[in-house]
């Protein structure tokens, strides 16, 4: 239960005062500081104890922006990003460390120049959020950022003016102010930060208006991250557990009432089984809300008018049948978790991103027809789902992409913080999560140091040329190739060689351990043998 806490009402920030916030942070970047390993420590944990102090706050606010219940409020926003947290720093100095080059990247003859990445932080960030899962989506990747050691501005969405407002006082109350900075506002305080110069853009949102990033940023050669969203289908087969399948689909639409980028859009479904699954999905109904879904409390609400109309038109304009729900009420932004059946890619529901309660079942005849459907609905989707043999399921990974994929379930492989997280194509570009949010900010700096010593070895390089150095160079340290002008590989005298003396294998650890076994059998053997 949330308890009773007060929320400032939303303020939007000063737009004159962006310039200076954004040059806050890129002068605390050119102070160093934040590069500093204890520096990144330090603020990570204060966050992570900013999100438990803050956490009666964070929920109320949660609950009055999108209807939040208290269990997924935590799960999915403020655990969430303590485990973020604590797993930034829990491996923090391993990835900050310098990477040091050897064999098989750089040969033998180039060692002594210490080849080495080093891991740098990109600089001053902006971080801008969505409003489906406020706190997470815009603190996870600051995260990154700090564990990177770069600054940050967050801009959180004003969708979820609640949220906005507790972050704002709890970051600028507990974490380091001249390095990380939270602006709020819409459109024109995102502009103005669009309008000042960043090192990197960390955008999740619609892809219209990821779009608009790109471009801006492309202006000033930016780098961004979107993360954007999708028309994911799921692939439900004859052979697939239709009680499963049905029930996981409905946790995909029901989680935070559907307004998930990675929930299935559309099912595409063998016809045989459609009459079948959605009996399924009627029990899986009737199992999670067994008094109706409005008047379950964890179930959420669509998050405002105008993405409750969105989705309204959408059922309005469908030429489906609605097979289960369709029940709305405007005055609570209430929506009842709703599939229709469709017979045609161009029914509304099937053209449009959900981001709702609300999804299209499309009978085929074949896998081969619902894969031909989905790639022409959308090729390159968040996520997708497969239900169906081992075969089926390796088919459908194999024939469509995705940013990620679950295969029977929707969208667990998302439901993990450490492991990379992040769209294809027009879904997104770029991924953070788990060592991918350090990556994410950082650019790897390959450094060498040639020493003086090695001079002679190395003035093959200058001016006048001498063919027969180069060609000695190229003996001593070119690779070869292994195969013929029709690409077929050419078993030499080095791999037979290589071959015989690693005894069977390639690898040199695997060849010492062949050679210890075969010499301590021949040990063993003459021991026995002289007894
Ligand atoms: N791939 C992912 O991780 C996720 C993607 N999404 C996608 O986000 C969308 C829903 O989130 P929304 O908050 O409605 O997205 P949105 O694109 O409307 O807004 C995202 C952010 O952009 C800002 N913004 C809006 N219009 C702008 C403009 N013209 N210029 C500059 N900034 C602008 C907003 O203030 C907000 O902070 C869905 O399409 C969903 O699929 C949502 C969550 C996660
Ligand atoms: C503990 C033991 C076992 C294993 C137990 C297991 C594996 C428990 C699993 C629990 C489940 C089902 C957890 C579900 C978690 C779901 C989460 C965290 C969902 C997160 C969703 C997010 C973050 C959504 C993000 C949305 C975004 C980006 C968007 O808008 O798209 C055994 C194996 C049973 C053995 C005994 C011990």
């Amino acid at each position: 239960m949330a308890a009773k806490v007060s929320i400032p009402e939303f303020q939007t920030t000063a737009l004159d005062a962006i310039p200076t916030i954004a040059s806050t942070a890129r002068g605390t970047f050119r102070t160093h500081k934040t590069k500093k390993l204890q520096w990144r420590q330090v603020q990570l944990r204060k966050l992570y104890w900013a999100l438990e102090d803050y956490k009666p706050q964070l929920l109320a606010a949660l609950k009055e922006d999108l209807h939040k219940s208290d269990f997924e409020a935590l799960l999915h926003e403020i655990d969430w990003v303590k485990k973020d947290c604590l797993f930034m720093l829990d491996h923090l100095e391993k990835f900050a460390k310098d990477e040091k080059l050897r064999s098989p990247d750089v040969p033998v003859t180039y060692s002594p120049m210490k080849w080495r990445i080093r891991k740098e932080p990109l600089g001053a960030v902006l971080i801008i959020g969505p409003y489906n899962f406020p706190v997470q989506l815009l603190l996870a990747p600051l995260v990154g950022a700090i564990g990177a050691g770069c600054t940050a501005v967050i801009k959180p969405s004003e969708l979820t003016p609640a949220c906005a407002m507790v972050m704002k006082e709890m970051i600028e109350a507990r974490l380091d102010s001249s390095a990380i900075a939270v602006v709020n506002g819409g459109i024109p305080e995102t502009s103005a930060l669009m309008n000042e110069k960043w090192d990197k853009i960390f955008f999740t949102g619609s892809a219209a208006v990821g779009s608009i990033i790109a471009k801006k940023a492309a202006e000033t050669l930016t780098p961004v991250v979107l993360e954007l969203g999708g028309k994911n289908p799921a692939f439900i087969t004859k052979n697939a557990n239709l009680a499963l399948a049905a029930r996981r689909l409905m946790w995909g639409k029901t989680t935070n009432a559907g307004q998930v980028c990675m929930s299935q859009n559309y099912v595409l479904i063998d016809k045989d089984i459609v009459l079948t699954f959605i009996e399924h999905l009627k029990q899986a109904y009737k199992e999670m809300f067994p008094n109706g879904a409005k008047a379950s409390p964890d179930l959420g609400r669509i998050v405002n008018q105008r993405h409750f109309q969105r989705l309204k038109k959408m059922l309005d304009d469908t030429k489906g049948k609605i097979v289960m729900g369709g029940a709305m009420d405007e005055s609570e932004l209430f929506i009842e978790p709703t599939a229709v059946l469709v017979n045609s890619v161009d029914d509304s529901m099937m053209q449009e991103e959900s981001f709702g309660p609300i999804f299209s079942i499309y009978p085929v005849n074949s896998l081969d027809e619902a894969l031909n459907v989905a790639n022409l609905v959308h090729r390159t989707p968040l996520s997708l789902y497969s239900f169906g043999s081992k075969a089926e399921n390796q088919r459908v990974l194999n024939e469509m992409t995705s940013g990620g994929a679950t295969l029977n379930d929707s969208y667990f492989h998302g439901s993990l913080n450490s492991v990379p997280f992040g769209g294809v194509g027009d879904s997104g570009w770029g991924a953070y999560r788990g060592k991918a949010s350090f990556d994410c900010f950082t650019h790897f700096r390959t450094v060498c140091e040639t020493p003086a010593w090695a001079e002679p070895l190395i003035a093959v390089r200058y001016m006048p040329f001498d063919m027969s150095k180069l060609r000695l160079l190229n003996r001593l340290t070119g690779p070869k190739a292994n195969f013929d002008r029709n690409g077929k590989v050419v078993k030499g005298f080095g791999y037979w060689a290589s071959f015989i003396l690693g005894l069977g294998g390639k690898s040199a650890k695997g060849a010492f351990l062949r050679w210890l076994i075969v010499l301590a059998a021949h040990y063993l053997y003459t021991n026995r043998a002289g007894k």
